[in-house]
């Protein structure tokens, strides 16, 4: 299948352009008001105390900041960041390790974290809740553990899926905090500050018109201000104006709600294939060759919170508002104007 332009991967220039882009100070955080005083409460109080910050859990679709917030806290803690992912610590050991070489203070970052392996998470547990791990020596009946203490450390956990973490993992994180979609202003804010990074001539237009088909989500908008701007460089004068941006973005066929193809064709199956549903996740996934994790994870948040689809215990259900948007009628309308 052809690379979406709304998907979960980066891209390796992208993931440079996106280091360029993140701010790294709450202050210049823009969006997710609430979550942010109420973290800078926690960061305020932990410095008071000169403590590490308490285990924070972030939670939501992907691309609304998760990373970039994590990094915000090391800053204002005043420590370094170390990353990783759920998927690539596959032994107790790597965990250990990394735990192991942590500096007082410090935020670990991982992100996928409920793809984490059982074994994995255990050692989580004790470094979570005392600082310290259990190793274990010798074999069978000679087996001794003893427990090394580990500096103060903040675990920083991202998941777009906070229900399939274990509740034992759960429950060792003292702030959870789940990421909403961005309201439009607020994506022309970043919109413009991205512009203000990359040096790129844009005007309040042009900036609105990208927001408005950013689907919400900060990574997208950045994305879709690059593909702009090459737009505006080899076929424009170099700015990004209304026309400028709307003419690029219908050439990449995200439409003026942000949605793309992928959407649509999903939208017009369910409505074809299904009779606008209910239809299940896993068969919607299967008519689509997509991976159902994604479906639910990366394009559906979107169009459930937009409106175009709601879901039913019996599965996905098209709404009026997807029907109208892609100009379709229901079966029953047809046959009356039949
Ligand atoms: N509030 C914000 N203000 C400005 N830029 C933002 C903001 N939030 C996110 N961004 C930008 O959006 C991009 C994606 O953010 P980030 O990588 O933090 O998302 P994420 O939630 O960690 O995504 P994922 O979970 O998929 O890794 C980054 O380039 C970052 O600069």
């Amino acid at each position: 299948m052809e690379r979406r332009i709304i998907t979960t991967e980066l891209a390796t220039e992208e993931t440079r352009f996106e280091q360029s882009l993140r701010p790294q100070r709450l202050q210049e955080y823009i969006g997710q008001k609430k979550l942010k005083s109420m973290l800078q409460v926690y960061i305020d109080a932990a410095r008071q105390r000169r403590e590490s910050l308490d285990h924070v859990l972030f939670y939501g679709p992907p691309g609304l900041g998760k990373t970039t917030l994590s990094g915000i806290i090391a800053n204002e803690m005043g420590v370094h960041m170390k990353i990783t992912s759920g998927p690539a610590i596959e032994k107790p050991g790597d965990m250990a390790a990394i735990l192991n070489h942590l500096q007082e203070g410090d935020v670990l970052f991982v992100d996928e974290i409920h793809r984490l392996n059982r074994q994995v998470e255990e050692v989580l547990y004790p470094a979570m809740e005392d600082f310290a791990i259990d190793i274990v020596l010798g074999k069978e009946s000679n087996a001794k553990s003893i427990r090394l203490a580990l500096p103060h450390f903040t675990l920083v956990g991202a998941t777009t899926r906070a229900g399939l973490l274990s509740a034992p993992l759960r429950d060792r994180f003292g702030v959870v905090q789940r990421l909403e979609f961005y309201e439009q202003d607020e994506l022309q804010e970043i919109v413009l500050r991205s512009a203000k990074v990359l040096g790129v001539e844009i005007d309040a237009a042009g900036s609105a018109e990208i927001a408005r088909r950013s689907r919400g989500t900060p990574r997208l908008a950045n994305r879709l201000l690059r593909r702009v701007r090459d737009f505006a460089e080899v076929k424009y004068s170099g700015a990004v104006t209304e026309a400028v941006a709307r003419d690029a973005l219908n050439l990449l066929d995200v439409d003026t709600c942000g949605l793309d193809a992928g959407d649509r064709t999903m939208l017009n199956l369910i409505i074809d294939m299904f009779h606008g549903g209910p239809v299940g996740l896993d068969t919607l996934a299967a008519a689509l060759g997509e991976d159902a994790g994604t479906l639910e994870e990366v394009y559906e948040p979107y169009l459930l919170m937009q409106g175009f689809l709601i879901r039913t215990p019996r599965g996905r259900v098209a709404t009026e508002y997807a029907y109208s948007h892609l100009n379709r009628k229901k079966e029953d309308e047809e046959q009356a104007d039949a």
